[in-house]
């Protein structure tokens, strides 16, 4: 129970790893806020799920491109939480093209849902700690990709720009008591890989790692409730790979 009695706001929390970071939280101990972008069933499933174990769980509907709704986004978890400290920036999107057929709109909405709301959301959930004087945690989903991926330099450019992003929010949320960490996990077995590739495309790169075979979303979130809690106390500004030993470039 190493987030017994903690408040977590995790973004894209319908599916995928958000969904299962919600679900290992409350295992944890921690009440949940599920932001979700547009499948409400599927939140309230989970958020049934968490209730179940006797955590608190609310669910906060918005597009996390909205960036001026986003410390309402924040207000909305602390009240129906009552409270919030940990903060987990997940929500992603994934459209791949190859750099010579580079569309902008492709560039600037992979940018703002993978970078730049997660900036404003953790500015938001910082003066939210900051205001009711509580220490907090931040971890944001990178990716494998920061090394380099065919035809993401779009996805590269946004998941490498978190490794900048969360250095400095640890840097300067030090002195509020937040620390700030980043996750790039491999090739994890949800929706968002598999577009835009063949089977036998994606056979080859499982293949390619130590463990040989995909990860799933527990393990991810595993290693972000890890560094959520204060087991993680002495851990900030750091990129863990969470990936089966993947060494592609
Ligand atoms: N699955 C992998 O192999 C892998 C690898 C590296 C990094 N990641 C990253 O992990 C995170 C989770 O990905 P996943 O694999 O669960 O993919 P997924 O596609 O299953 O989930 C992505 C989530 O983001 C949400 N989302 C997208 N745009 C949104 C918006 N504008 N506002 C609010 N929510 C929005 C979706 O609704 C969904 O819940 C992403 O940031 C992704 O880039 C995944």
């Amino acid at each position: 129970m190493i987030l017994e009695g903690r408040k977590l706001l995790v973004t894209g929390a319908q599916q995928g790893i958000g969904a299962a970071v919600a679900l290992r939280a409350a295992e944890a101990g921690a009440d949940v806020a599920l932001n979700y972008l547009d499948d409400e069933a599927a939140t309230r499933a989970i958020a049934e799920t968490i209730t179940g174990m006797g955590r608190k769980a609310v669910l906060v509907r918005g597009d996390v491109t909205d960036i001026g709704a986003l410390p309402d986004m924040v207000a909305q978890a602390a009240e129906g939480l009552g409270g919030l400290d940990l903060l987990c920036n997940n929500a992603g999107i994934y459209p791949r093209q190859p750099i010579l057929e580079l569309e902008e709109s492709i560039w600037d909405a992979t940018l703002t849902v993978n970078l730049k709301a997660n900036a404003f959301l953790s500015k938001a959930f910082a003066l939210h700690c900051k205001a009711a004087g509580c220490a907090g945690a931040i971890v944001s989903m990178s990716s494998l990709a920061v090394q380099g991926w065919q035809d993401s330099a779009h996805y590269c450019a946004s998941k490498s720009g978190i490794i900048g992003l969360t250095r400095t929010l640890a840097i300067e949320l030090a002195p509020l008591n937040i620390r700030a960490n980043a996750i790039a996990p491999g090739l994890i077995d949800t929706a968002q890989p598999r577009g835009g590739y063949t089977e036998e495309q994606l056979k080859e790169l499982v293949a390619g790692t130590l463990a040989g075979r995909w990860g799933t979303a527990d393990e991810v979130a595993e290693t972000t409730v890890y560094l959520l809690s204060d087991t993680a106390s002495f851990v900030n500004g750091q990129l863990i790979h969470v990936n089966g030993g993947a060494f592609f470039s």
